[in-house]
């Protein structure tokens, strides 16, 4: 089984500056409306706020239609089984509880925040829960232990009118009988022969057996095991009304014993609870699922070792078959928020896990597949679930949910049209998750790149290199000293050999005489001796690095976080040549738009013909990155009003694009509000833009530089660039002292622009909904894959 080697891609040091920085936490709230004139103010809070205040208080389902209410889930625990960890306190759980807030703002566009509770008393808990439960369209409890969650959800469900959902019990329940589904298939077994196991008789485990046995698994071919053994009928020790169920008459006391000859082990417990002799005593082609978080029952690894013929899941995001209950709770709710639900009930989780198993049975697109690794995915022992970033989940699952909601009389409104309903669906997505996605997995499917580090002495260029290996990008080298990056990595806690990432010391390199000897032809009738030249080679890595692309040792470079921007670009243009015009552009990411912004970092005032070499450079690099290029060049002023020096060289440029004939749309000179706004464009008959712009050429670099910092700054848009275009060959030079994440991002981009293109689809070039007359949308047909809307499939039917 490829892709089956432990390999965390990140240090703890990684893992607690991203929760630190830029600030604290993962999530942070938007205002939707607009908060900027005194009638705004007026209209959102005192005193047009007690409008809607009094038609609330007249009839309460009204805040579905007033508030945030209907589209806000709260993810609430008190930290009492916080993933595999144990009970950690409250405060313990926030970094969890943030991260499943975050997860449903991602997967869904649910909006979510999260509630720690400080008690281990699930009276004094449901009361607080119950007190502020009308808050939320939907209640995720996260992380309590058992047998406590048992009562606090039946209780709280029963006292609120909105769905109170324990996503370790039913979330994960859902997934992990989606992927037995699939292995059953897969093995050609039945549910109703299935013998199985269960380790941990908590609340995912005891959950998960419940919903597997109404989908057939029989209750006399299962054994559930805890820390005291077997729960065998008759046990007195920890027993409880829940685990009572689930005892079966067996003479089995251990779980060794009752592994023997079993086809199916659930480990919901903790690490290592499973052990390899275990495995090997289990019925031929056995399906293992080891799903304790952050560390498996058993690795897959160690699986493998005894039974190569086994189907092994875990709870992880490293292994193959990740059965995670991330896969559920964002679409369950998406799906429950969207007919107001009451609850999520037993048919929602059955049409739900049958969703994500049939999802998994269809072709995988290509996308999707590269995504994950690299690999190809097809319906099979390593493919039984489908991945968390397949970006179908969104619109596939929900509808599943929601219309079982509707069949089963518990949603407060219907949806009719379910064709329409995956359209909005889809739009929820994010764009610039997208984005990255599509690029680093075009870049994981082309042939692979090596890619100078050029600052590889640094600790956060060793820590990036070694994520953009881990993450199949590419080969990364480090120029630098070996002695030296190899302390540094140490002290990040990166176990630098396991990787072999390549190190190049330009001093020691026998390629030193070579590159000293190009630069020399290039640079003797510039000025340079050729000692001078020689110790830029020795001791400049941007010159020696740009001198390995330019000898083709190397696929791209990414540099600059010790050295400001122009004067590494300095460095590099005495190796590399212009191949066509050199522009800096960068990717603006805000509000469901992708926007293209040069020149951000090259052209200080442009000339006229400088512009329309911009926008050239600029579409074409878009038509790279997938999308259909449209530009807008803007300026203060629109089409002539009011005249000035700038805005004429803006038509001058539009002049010579009309001489040049490209093939790519350009309007201008125009403000941004024209550029994006298809209603304000009506006001101009002779528009040749025929959707909102993706490229706006600014007039000048301040102009370009400082509005894309500014909306990053004030806006919260994410911004990535400037990327470097037009070279001769590709390198990409980070701001001063720049993130792992964005040496990563570079160094992502420089290996795409060599020689990789990426196809996006139509919908890709998504235009966020507008107040204004409709834009024309290109929506891709949801035939083929469209699931049908029955009711369940019998698992012997699949
Ligand atoms: N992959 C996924 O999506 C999910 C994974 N999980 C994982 O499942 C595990 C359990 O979570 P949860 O049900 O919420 O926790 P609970 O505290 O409710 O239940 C834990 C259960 O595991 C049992 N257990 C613990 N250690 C062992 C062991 N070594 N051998 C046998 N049984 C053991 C406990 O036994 P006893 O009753 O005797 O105390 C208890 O029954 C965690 O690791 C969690 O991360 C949970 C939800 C989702
Ligand atoms: C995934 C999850 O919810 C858990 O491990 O608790
Ligand atoms: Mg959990």
């Amino acid at each position: 089984m490829p892709d089956q080697t432990d390999k965390q891609t990140f240090s703890d040091e990684d893992a607690l500056d991203f929760h630190r920085l830029p600030a604290p936490g993962k999530i942070s709230m938007a205002p939707i409306k607009p908060m900027a004139t005194q009638r705004d103010l007026s209209l959102a809070y005192s005193p047009g706020v007690a409008v809607p205040v009094r038609a609330i208080a007249a009839d309460a389902d009204r805040a579905y239609d007033y508030t945030s209410k209907g589209n806000l889930v709260a993810v609430i625990s008190n930290g009492t089984a916080i993933l595999g960890l144990g009970n950690l306190g409250h405060m313990a759980s926030k970094p969890v509880m943030e991260g499943k807030a975050v997860l449903f703002k991602r997967f869904a566009d649910v909006d979510s925040f999260d509630v720690e509770v400080k008690t281990t008393n699930p009276e004094e808990f449901i009361t607080v829960v119950k007190n502020i439960g009308d808050t939320w369209g939907g209640i995720n409890l996260e992380d309590i232990k058992s047998p406590e969650c048992f009562i606090i959800e039946s209780e709280l469900q029963d006292l609120l009118d909105i769905p109170v959902f324990h996503d370790d019990q039913h979330g994960t329940a859902i997934i992990s009988t989606a992927g037995l589904i699939n292995a059953c298939h897969i093995t050609g077994r039945r549910m109703e022969d299935v013998k199985l196991v269960l380790v941990g008789a908590g609340a995912a485990g005891l959950s998960s057996i419940s919903l597997m046995k109404s989908l057939g698994v029989k209750h006399e071919n299962t054994t559930v095991v805890d820390l005291d053994g077997v729960v065998y009928r008759g046990r007195q020790v920890s027993m409880d009304q829940w685990k009572s169920v689930h005892a079966t008459d067996t003479p089995h006391r251990t779980l060794a014993e009752a592994m023997v000859g079993a086809d199916v082990v659930l480990g919901l417990s903790a690490k290592g609870a499973i052990t390899p002799s275990m495995i090997a005593s289990m019925a031929p082609n056995p399906i293992i699922f080891a799903m304790a978080n952050p560390d498996p029952e058993i690795t897959p690894e160690e699986v493998k070792a005894v039974r190569s013929d086994a189907i092994v899941a875990t709870g992880r995001s490293d292994y193959v078959n990740q059965v995670n209950n991330v896969l559920g709770f964002p679409y369950i709710f998406r799906g429950a928020l969207d007919v107001r639900a009451r609850r999520v009930n037993h048919e929602m989780k059955i049409a739900c896990a049958q969703a994500l198993a049939q999802l998994a049975r269809e072709d995988v697109p290509d996308e999707v597949a590269v995504a994950y690794r690299g690999r190809k995915l097809k319906f099979g022992p390593d493919y039984i679930i489908p991945t968390p970033f397949d970006p179908r989940l969104i619109w596939y699952i929900p509808p599943f949910v929601a219309q079982a909601a509707m069949d089963s009389g518990v949603a407060r409104v219907r949806i009719d049209d379910m064709d329409a309903y995956r359209a909005r669906l889809r739009e929820r997505v994010d764009p610039s998750a997208a984005l990255m996605q599509k690029i680093s997995s075009a870049v994981r499917a082309a042939p692979n790149k090596r890619v100078v580090f050029a600052e590889g002495e640094e600790s956060t260029v060793i820590r990036a290199a070694w994520a953009f290996k881990q993450a199949e990008l590419g080969t990364p080298i480090l120029l630098g000293r070996e002695d030296l990056i190899r302390r540094n990595a140490a002290e990040a806690g990166l176990d630098f050999d396991s990787l072999g990432i390549e190190i190049v010391n330009a001093r020691v390199s026998d390629k030193n005489a070579e590159y000293t000897d190009f630069l020399y032809a290039k640079l003797q009738r510039r000025g340079y001796l050729k000692r001078d030249v020689q110790r830029m080679i020795n001791q400049d890595r941007n010159y020696f690095a740009a001198s390995m692309l330019a000898r083709g040792d190397a696929d791209a470079v990414v540099t600059g976080t010790t050295r400001n921007f122009n004067m590494v670009l300095k460095e590099v243009r005495r190796v590399l040549d212009v191949k066509e015009s050199l522009i800096g552009l960068s990717i603006v990411l805000a509000k469901g738009r992708t926007l293209f912004v040069a020149d951000t970092s090259i052209h200080e005032l442009p000339s006229a013909e400088e512009l329309a070499e911009i926008a050239i450079q600029a579409a074409a690099t878009v038509r790279k990155l997938g999308r259909t290029p449209r530009v807008a060049f803007l300026s203060y002023s629109t089409f002539g009003n009011p005249p000035g020096e700038r805005g004429e060289k803006v038509r001058e440029a539009i002049r010579i694009l009309d001489q040049r004939g490209v093939d790519f749309e350009y309007e201008g000179e125009m403000p941004p509000e024209l550029a994006l706004d298809p209603g304000l464009r009506a006001n101009y008959p002779f528009m040749r833009l025929s959707r909102d712009a993706n490229i706006l050429v600014m007039p000048a670099l301040h102009s370009a530089a400082i509005s894309s910092q500014l909306v990053q700054a004030l806006g919260g848009a994410t911004v990535i660039g400037p990327l470097l275009v037009g070279l001769e060959k590709s390198v990409q030079i980070v701001s001063l002292g720049a993130s792992v994440s964005e040496i990563i991002t570079a160094a992502t981009f420089a290996a795409y622009e060599e020689g990789i293109s990426v196809e996006f689809e139509p919908e890709d070039e998504v235009t966020p909904p507008h107040p204004t007359p409709a834009v024309e949308r290109s929506m891709e047909p949801l035939v083929e894959t469209r699931p049908v809307l029955t009711t369940a499939v019998p698992p012997t039917e699949l």
